[in-house]
């Protein structure tokens, strides 16, 4: 019998092709051989970050790509556009898919046995189906994520969504309690993945993600990056929903382990910027706990305004921070601060365009986290037990934020129309006093708990043992 070959196709952004590529080891180190489907554009732009030789791959984890459809960029280094790139791969991305799978076919490589898709690339489950191959569907979101997306045409139904008119996003209709999302008793409208407020009803995003959530249907199963013991009541909810659900994270603590038995999976990575390690020296002459590390992830922009109350903010709650400003970071403008802001902070605070986040948040001296609430981030917070003061951007950042404080206790929610006398006042409650000494408790606990999934017979071990048992065409049983 031939290797099995996973084909895992990420979409192309910085919080995907992450734990995606992260999954691609782990089938790697448990015997598969991978091919992994960039989009030209991101290809590109790992080249940049991470040098020629970066995704030479290995013999059997080869890099593969597909043009994203898009109109060429003049600056390559920037996130696309994320409703034009949904549209451009839900419309053509089956064909290149399916072009892409048939140049592969007796180009030396084992033939594909299954694939895993991005749940937002659910285009790749229908390309699976036509050779005859298993398909998953890995969302890379929180369990809560996707369940809220998996309800968006009920909203629909319900008539909550689309909002009456734009008064509908102020007027107190958002924190309308919903009692009837699966496991999920506590939510609130205001708590589903932003896209639900819109007055739209035709709104890009609302149908994009209502219908790839839908689309986990067709597949075989779900892959979560999440553990069962933090999202217990929704992972149970979504396995009373589909027939499988493979709960697999947090998969960097994974993906280590498998680097650890294969070093030369170590070269490969995913980062599409430039990772600047120099701030790891400059926490080291930092005081335990002390720092507040700033970054709002690959996609969030925020206006000129927002970024120096946030600046403002951070000067007088007096404490060091290490703030990460992407290029990009404020929509249509060169990310300035402000020159007396510049001066007051010198001695405290320092300024980068991309670190190596895991490393930053796994050093003694950071102790707060002020995040936009991605997944990505919310998990390696927790898996460092690092709590968080949360700005939301968009999509289920809203859900994670929501969770992170009041579900969790590990989390401070920061008003989307950001005041720099409430950054202060958060991130002091945070650090100081009583409540941050609570969350500091519970963000060791829940550390404690992911840790304990990745064990040797943790529920996320079990679950990637399930994963490999049930791509390997046999049961997902891996006990029996
Ligand atoms: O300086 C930096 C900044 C970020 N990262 C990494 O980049 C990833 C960012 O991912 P995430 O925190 O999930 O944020 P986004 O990039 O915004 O992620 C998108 O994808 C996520 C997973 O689906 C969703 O949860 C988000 O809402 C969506 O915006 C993380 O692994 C970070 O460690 C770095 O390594 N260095």
């Amino acid at each position: 019998m031939s290797r099995p070959h996973a084909v895992l196709i990420p979409y192309p952004a910085q919080g995907h092709v992450t734990p995606l590529l992260n999954l691609a080891k782990v089938l790697h180190a448990r015997g598969f051989y991978v091919t992994f489907v960039n989009s030209e554009y991101n290809h590109r732009r790992l080249l940049r970050s991470r040098g020629e030789d970066s995704l030479a791959g290995l013999d059997d984890f080869r890099f593969e790509t597909i043009p994203d459809g898009l109109p060429p960029m003049e600056n390559e280094d920037v996130t696309q556009d994320v409703p034009a790139l949904c549209t451009s791969f839900a419309t053509h991305g089956a064909a290149l898919l399916r072009d892409l799978l048939a140049r592969m076919i007796d180009d030396g490589r084992p033939p594909v046995s299954c694939v895993v898709t991005d749940g937002v690339m659910s285009f790749a489950v229908e390309v699976a189906d036509e050779r005859g191959v298993p398909a998953l569907v890995f969302w890379t979101t929180s369990a809560c994520g996707f369940m809220g997306y998996l309800h968006f045409f009920e909203l629909i139904e319900r008539g909550f969504v689309p909002l009456k008119d734009e008064s509908y996003l102020t007027n107190g209709y958002l924190d309308t309690a919903l009692d009837w999302v699966p496991g999920m008793p506590r939510i609130r409208l205001r708590d589903f993945p932003s896209f639900v407020r819109t007055t739209d009803r035709d709104d890009v995003m609302l149908n994009f993600d209502g219908g790839e959530a839908q689309n986990a249907h067709r597949a075989q199963g779900v892959i979560l990056n999440t553990f069962d013991a933090v999202e217990q009541n929704v992972v149970d909810a979504l396995r009373r929903i589909f027939p499988r659900v493979y709960t697999v994270g947090p998969l960097p603590a994974f993906a280590v382990t498998a680097a650890r038995a294969q070093p030369e999976l170590d070269a490969i990575g995913g980062n599409l910027w430039k990772e600047d390690a120099s701030c790891l020296r400059w926490l080291d002459d930092r005081q335990p706990g002390s720092v507040v590390y700033v970054n709002f992830g690959s996609i969030t922009v925020m206006s000129l305004a927002h970024l120096a109350e946030f600046a403002w903010g951070l000067a007088r709650c007096g404490r060091p921070f290490l703030w990460v400003i992407r290029p990009d970071l404020v929509a249509g403008d060169k990310a300035v601060l402000p020159e007396e802001f510049l001066a007051e902070t010198k001695d405290r605070g320092i300024f980068l365009s991309w670190c190596p986040q895991e490393q930053v948040l796994g050093h003694p001296a950071t102790g707060l986290f002020l995040t936009h609430s991605g997944w990505n981030s919310t998990l390696e917070s927790m898996c460092a037990g690092v709590p968080m003061v949360c700005w939301p951007f968009f999509a289920e950042q809203t859900t994670n934020c929501r969770y992170a404080c009041a579900e969790w206790g590990i989390g401070l929610e920061i008003d989307s129309d950001v005041r720099r006398e409430e950054v202060a006042r958060l991130v002091l409650e945070a650090t100081d006093g009583e409540k941050g000494k609570d969350m500091r408790a519970k963000a060791t606990m829940w550390k404690e708990k992911a840790a304990a999934a990745a064990e040797a017979g943790g529920t996320s071990t079990l679950g990637i043992d399930r994963l490999v048992a049930f791509l390997l065409g046999g049961t997902d049983d891996p006990k029996s």
